[in-house]
């Protein structure tokens, strides 16, 4: 093992990247920028003081967990990022779902949308209608060809697995998130009031786009490069994407709304793992089967990885709850009050709940992969006025003019409450309670 002790690294100006928004831009921390698997990109890990690069180490391809351990705790440090080469890894138990179901159920019809026409211009106008179209009757859409493939897709649900599984109650809690106003790291069950006595059995793994940005349990460090070029993926390539044809769709430029979504911008755009443990029949009261509540999401928009697993249910135009039928490897999209709000009205964030599964999958965990996106934190969320489309069709504004919350604000202030608050029956709508935020009235839906 290499460990040279000066600033002689080539490596060092593509793995170390500054904080923005710092002073100088240096901090005293060290960044390893990530690279993607498939480039030749070697795993190095880089160390510094206040200003300089002080120790460059390549990782060689014998390195095990142990050195590397050893090496953190020999180096003074105030803290490292690392990225251990791909062939440490422990090949993980592959994470096995059930078949869809067999029932009959009432799905919601939704479009496919194939991405693999958004290359060109002409195939970016076709599906930017079709998406159109699909939000304003539907709100939910399907992705297919979006450019992962099966095994790539299956491998990440094979870490999602891995992290609820194999890391123990007291290493969870060490990676457990503080700050009830941000999903970072673990949530635990129970965090949540479903209804009066009833808590959520749903626990959450919430990753940074940025996955470096915060520490993770032993088991998924080895999978930091996989887990970073998954959230790339999901950014860079279907999200971007997604708001080219939103742009597109509401006759704006087409890099309105990528330009508000910036990877490096400050936000919280990121992965979730999610798991739903199967809730025992007397921990929820009679005829209650609803395991997350009806809601809107929070953000811009919510890429879901299909899983057969049933239970994600949409609420229709016509009031009734429909299943969501799961694809193989497809993507389910949908939009959330960020761009409700950035629309004006004109697309709305339709509301979806999560409820127990299927008779022939009853007592099943159910595992979700999720990339939430949200606009960077200083993005007002005040209509796109400059749009034609907006302005022909009328413009609705959520907010009082000084009370027009950015991405920052808005995301906080809901988070914070999620699941906490205490929320008031509606005055004209069954098994919906409401709150107050902003004065716009947020709904919760049994
Ligand atoms: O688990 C699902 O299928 C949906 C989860 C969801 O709606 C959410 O976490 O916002
Ligand atoms: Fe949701």
């Amino acid at each position: 093992m290499k460990l040279g002790g000066n600033a002689n690294c080539d490596l060092a100006p593509s793995c170390l990247r500054k904080e923005p928004g710092e002073a100088g831009g240096i901090k005293s921390s060290i960044r390893v920028d990530i690279g993607h698997p498939s480039s030749s990109h070697p795993s190095v890990a880089c160390v510094r003081n206040e200003t300089n690069i002080i120790n460059c180490l390549q990782l060689p391809s014998w390195i095990n967990f142990d050195q590397w351990e050893s090496f953190k705790a020999a180096t003074p440090l105030i803290s490292l990022s690392i990225m251990p080469p791909t062939n440490v890894q422990q090949p993980l138990k592959a994470y096995n779902p059930p078949p869809p179901t067999k029932e009959d159920l009432d799905f919601a019809d939704l479009a496919l949308v194939d991405f693999s026409k958004a290359s060109t211009p002409e195939g970016r106008s076709e599906l930017a209608r079709q998406i159109h179209d699909a939000l304003r009757d539907v709100g939910f859409f399907y992705l297919v060809n979006h450019g992962y493939t099966s095994a790539q897709t299956a491998h990440i649900f094979d870490i999602a697995s891995a992290t609820f599984d194999l890391v123990s109650d007291e290493e969870k809690r060490d990676y457990t998130g503080k700050d009830t106003s941000v999903y970072r790291g673990y949530k635990p069950r129970k965090a949540w009031i479903i209804d009066p006595g009833v808590r959520d059995e749903i626990e959450n793994y919430a990753v940074h786009r940025n996955v470096t940005a915060q520490d993770h349990p032993a088991i998924l460090r080895p999978f930091l490069p996989e887990l970073a070029a998954f959230t790339r993926h999901n950014h860079d390539n279907i999200l971007q994407t997604v708001l080219r044809l939103l742009s597109l769709s509401m006759e704006l430029p087409e890099d309105t709304l990528t330009k508000m979504h910036e990877f490096d911008a400050a936000g919280q755009s990121a992965m979730s793992f999610i798991k739903y443990h199967p809730r025992g029949e007397c921990d929820a009261p009679e005829g209650s089967n609803v395991w997350l509540k009806g809601h809107t999401d929070i953000g811009t928009v919510t890429i879901l990885y299909s899983q057969p697993i049933g239970g994600l249910q949409i609420l229709s135009k016509d009031n009734k709850w429909r299943w969501i039928k799961h694809i193989p490897n497809a993507i389910v999209i949908n939009v959330g009050d960020g761009i409700e709000y950035l629309s004006g009205g004109y697309y709305t964030a339709t509301r979806h709940r999560v409820i127990q599964p299927p008779l022939d999958q009853r007592n099943i965990p159910r595992l979700g992969v999720f990339y939430f996106a949200m606009a960077n934190d200083n993005v007002k969320l005040s209509p796109l006025e400059h749009s034609p489309l907006l302005q022909k069709e009328g413009i609705k504004n959520y907010f009082e003019a000084d009370m027009v919350p950015t991405m920052e604000e808005w995301r906080k202030e809901r988070t914070l409450r999620y699941g906490r608050s205490e929320l008031k029956p509606s005055a004209t709508e069954e098994r919906v309670e409401e709150e107050s935020i902003r004065g716009t009235v947020i709904k919760h839906y049994n």
